[in-house]
């Protein structure tokens, strides 16, 4: 875990276009964030808003065209591929809708998966498994492990190197709500207790709730943002987005 206050994430003028048939997407246009050590953040957003691409570009996955993605200090765009790929195992933690779990692994196997072989291993792999609940389950391959289950291993996975950001792309979008409460809930002690650094993407009120601040994204720029206030309650998000849709404030 990150112990400076270098922020774990800052983006300034972030600009990302694709080109579709004869027409330009500016799917990022001057996108604008900075995530503090321990901070939770949600970004919201409709569809096509830009909030998969600005995900993308937090994690290196893709080249911003123009403006700066900083990680825990490191400007991304400094880094050649072999470097980024080592930078990015150890620093970011990546959680996706769909689990992406090896199916021929266990459970613990791969929890280990992106760490080398360091003398503390061992112990990280047991507090993870301990911290997720999921030590019972830690020999059972993926198919005989539930939805909710399968995201505690994918989470477990994306910290077991001590990242200093996780990024979180729907991260309930294929659970039940109870299971997705449940997912919540443990991001949000991730960030109480360890003092995480979290960024989901969400379409869902119920989720973004979890956060500390939500991003409003609409045509690939960050419209507006507001602090929840530690108010778990969907309808004040839901409200709150709404507004954030209609007033259209630069802020
Ligand atoms: N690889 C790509 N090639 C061309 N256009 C793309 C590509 N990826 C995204 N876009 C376009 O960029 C814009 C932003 O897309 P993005 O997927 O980031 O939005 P989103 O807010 O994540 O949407 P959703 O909630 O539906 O996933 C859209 O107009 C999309 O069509």
């Amino acid at each position: 875990m990150p112990s400076n206050n270098t922020p774990p994430l800052q983006i300034d003028q972030v600009h990302k276009t694709y080109r579709q048939g004869n027409s330009t997407v500016h799917a990022l246009d001057g996108v604008n964030l900075t995530v503090q050590p321990g901070e939770f953040v949600a970004i919201m957003g409709a569809s096509g808003s830009g909030k998969s691409t600005l995900l993308h570009a937090m994690a290196g996955l893709i080249q911003v065209d123009a403006g700066q993605v900083s990680i825990a200090g490191q400007d991304l765009s400094k880094l050649n591929d072999a470097a980024l790929t080592k930078f990015r195992r150890k620093n970011l933690g990546i959680v996706f809708q769909a689990y992406n779990l090896i199916p021929a692994l266990t459970a613990e196997e791969n929890i280990r998966l992106p760490a080398n072989e360091t003398a503390d291993l061992d112990d990280r792999v047991e507090h993870l498994l301990e911290r997720l609940e999921m030590n019972e389950r830690r020999s059972h391959r993926p198919m005989a492990l539930s939805g909710g289950e399968q995201q505690r291993i994918a989470i477990a996975r994306a910290l077991v190197c001590d990242p200093a950001i996780l990024l979180a792309d729907e991260p309930t979008g294929s659970l039940d709500s109870a299971t997705g409460t449940s997912i919540c809930r443990l991001l949000r002690n991730l960030v109480d207790e360890e003092r995480r650094s979290i960024v989901v993407v969400t379409h869902e009120p119920h989720v973004a709730m979890w956060a500390d601040r939500v991003v409003v994204m609409k045509d690939g720029t960050d419209l507006t943002e507001f602090k929840t206030d530690g108010i778990r309650d969907p309808q004040t998000v839901a409200s709150r987005y709404q507004q954030s849709l209609g007033a259209e404030a630069v802020h």
